[in-house]
C-alpha cells in the first residue's frame, strides 16, 4: 500500500514527513508528502535549498528499513540511480550522477537528495528544479525546463515519479548490481576534471566509487585516494 500527501505549502517536506511519523502508526510500506512551495527546504550539511513556489517539485518519503536487503550505501545509490532514471525516461535526455547523489543535466544541477533515518524508516527528501529558469545565486544550479526546454505540469511529475519510486523500490526486488548501475551514469568518471582540497586546485580523474561510499580519484599531485563526502569538491 502506498499513500501521497500533496501540501499547499510547507516549510520543509522532510519535517513534516518526520513530525507525521513521530506521531502516527504508520500502515503503508511507502508514504510520500509533496509541495510545489517550500519555503525552508533543507540540504546536505545543514545547507539550504532554495525554491521558488510553483516551479519546482519537493517530495520525501519514507520507507521501512525492514524492507531493504542492501545496504544503506547502496539504498542511496539505488535510489539516485531510480530518479536519475525517471528523469532521462520523462525528457530523453543524459541524467548523470554527481557523487554521492546529485543530479546533473547537461552540466547543471538539476536534482538533491537528502538521505535520513527516522526510527525505522528510511525518509528520502528529493528536490527536483523543473521550471524554474533563473538562479541567480546558484551558478551550478539548473532545471529540467533550463536544461531541455521541456515544460511539465508538476502534478502529474510528482504522481509519476511517486508510482514510479514505489514499483522499483516496494513492489520489484531491488538487482543485486546496483554499484554497476551507479557506475554507467557517474558524471565526469574516467575523464580529467578539476578538484579542490584544502583550497589547493588539481586536476583528477575519477576511477571509482566502492560499496562504502568513496569516491577514488587519482589525483596528479597525490595518486590514487579515496574521499568522503565534502572531503574534495569536484568543480564544475
Ligand atoms: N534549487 C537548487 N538547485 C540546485 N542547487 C541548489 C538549490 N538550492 C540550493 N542549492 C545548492 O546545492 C548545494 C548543496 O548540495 P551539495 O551539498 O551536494 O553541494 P555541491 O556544491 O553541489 O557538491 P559538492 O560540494 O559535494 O561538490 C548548496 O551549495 C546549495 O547552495
Ligand atoms: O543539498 C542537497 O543537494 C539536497 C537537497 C534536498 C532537497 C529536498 S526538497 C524535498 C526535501 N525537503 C527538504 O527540506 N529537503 C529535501
Amino acid at each position: 500500500m502506498n499513500s501521497l500527501i500533496y501540501f499547499n505549502n510547507c516549510a520543509s517536506t522532510q519535517d513534516e514527513l518526520i513530525d507525521f511519523l513521530n506521531q502516527h502508526y504508520l500502515s503503508e510500506d511507502f508514504l510520500a508528502v509533496y509541495t510545489f512551495n517550500q519555503t525552508k527546504g533543507r540540504g546536505q550539511y545543514g545547507n539550504s535549498w532554495e525554491n521558488l513556489p510553483e516551479e519546482n517539485l519537493a517530495y520525501s518519503f519514507a520507507l521501512k528499513t525492514k524492507n531493504i536487503n542492501i545496504s544503506d550505501t547502496c539504498f542511496n545509490f539505488y535510489t539516485a540511480i531510480l530518479v536519475r532514471d525517471f528523469i532521462a525516461n520523462l525528457t530523453k535526455t543524459e541524467v548523470k550522477i554527481k557523487w554521492p547523489n546529485d543530479l546533473i543535466l547537461k552540466n547543471k544541477k538539476i536534482c538533491g537528495m537528502l538521505f535520513e533515518k527516522n526510527k525505522n524508516y528510511f525518509v528520502v527528501g528529493i528536490g527536483i528544479n523543473i521550471l524554474q529558469e533563473n538562479f541567480k545565486n546558484l551558478p551550478k544550479a539548473g532545471s529540467v525546463l533550463s536544461q531541455t526546454g521541456l515544460s511539465f505540469e508538476l502534478k502529474a511529475f510528482a504522481e509519476s515519479l511517486h508510482q514510479y519510486l514505489f514499483e522499483y523500490l516496494v513492489q520489484k526486488e531491488i538487482p543485486n548490481d546496483v554499484l554497476e548501475l551507479y557506475h554507467l551514469h557517474l558524471y565526469r568518471k574516467n575523464e580529467v576534471s578539476v578538484f579542490e582540497k584544502n583550497e589547493i586546485r588539481q586536476n583528477g580523474i575519477i576511477q571509482n566509487v566502492d560499496e562504502n561510499g568513496y569516491i577514488w580519484i587519482d589525483l596528479e599531485n597525490e595518486g590514487l585516494q579515496k574521499f568522503f563526502h565534502k572531503e574534495i569538491e569536484l568543480l564544475y
